[in-house]
């Protein structure tokens, strides 16, 4: 997958291409990252990419033309086939059905903001998409745009290992992950639960998958409305219905 970042602290995408599955996703070649300076595009002595906002009030406001031409760039680096997605506040909250389908894409532009944000006629004609990580505002786009890459990445075959699959993830198929434990069995008194010390597969399965419900029905139980229940899950949620203190 080729990606664009467009930032005036491309220094800050390190902490995706050099540590961990993302990486080493660059370094097997599932992932080329391009960052891009709009600082690059101005031709001004003080290196212009933002200005006070029209109509007054706190702050300042990117420019469009440095931005524009970084967009113009980006898009040519990633192959000309690019989606052009903003990380914004105002943009629709990423979930994993939005990163399996971005995982789909040829190419992304992302563009992160800094300030109090972009001039609106860089997302009217050069936008397609504005994507929030979630409900809260945050300095810059750069962390957003990283979280995107780094939960998108994941759904590249061949980046995570076969001990690793993103199929297994939560959320991969709509719950709450269960308790994971290992060594040692016993630590300040507390237990593993036995059924993960003895080596009956189906057993385990199963109770990994009524912990992720009963999970899921406490913390989240929004997730489970929106989810097509399987038989089985049927079963184990009348069984965790049953159980559950009055
Ligand atoms: N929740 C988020 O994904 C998120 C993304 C970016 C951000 N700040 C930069 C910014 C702020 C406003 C407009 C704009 O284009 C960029 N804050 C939060």
């Amino acid at each position: 997958m080729r990606v664009a970042a467009i930032s005036i602290f491309p220094e800050m995408f390190r902490a995706i291409t050099d540590y961990g599955v993302s990486g080493r996703a660059v370094s097997e070649g599932h992932l080329v990252l391009d960052c891009i300076n709009p600082r690059t595009f101005t031709h001004d002595r003080h290196r212009t990419v933002d200005d006070r906002p029209y109509g007054g009030g706190p702050g300042m406001v990117m420019k469009a033309e440095p931005l524009e031409a970084a967009i113009d760039e980006a898009v040519e680096r990633v192959g000309g086939e690019a989606k052009v997605i903003c990380l914004s506040p105002q943009g629709r909250v990423l979930d994993q059905a939005m990163v399996e389908s971005l995982a789909e894409e040829p190419g992304l532009v992302l563009l992160s903001g800094r300030y109090e944000g972009i001039d609106e006629r860089v997302l009217e004609s050069w936008v397609d998409e504005e994507i929030s990580i979630g409900d809260y505002v945050l300095s810059g786009g750069e962390l957003a745009a990283m979280v995107l890459v780094d939960a998108v990445v994941r759904q590249i075959p061949g980046v995570l290992g076969h001990s690793q699959s993103a199929v297994e993830d939560s959320f991969a198929d709509g719950l709450l992950d269960c308790p994971h434990y290992t060594r040692p069995e016993a630590h300040r008194g507390s237990r593993v639960p036995e059924v993960l010390l003895g080596g009956d597969h189906e057993r385990i399965r199963r109770w990994r998958l009524k912990q992720s419900l009963q999970r899921t029905l406490i913390r989240r139980p929004e997730l489970l409305q929106e989810r097509e229940l399987t038989a089985e899950e049927q079963r184990l949620l009348a069984e965790i219905e049953n159980e559950r203190p009055d």
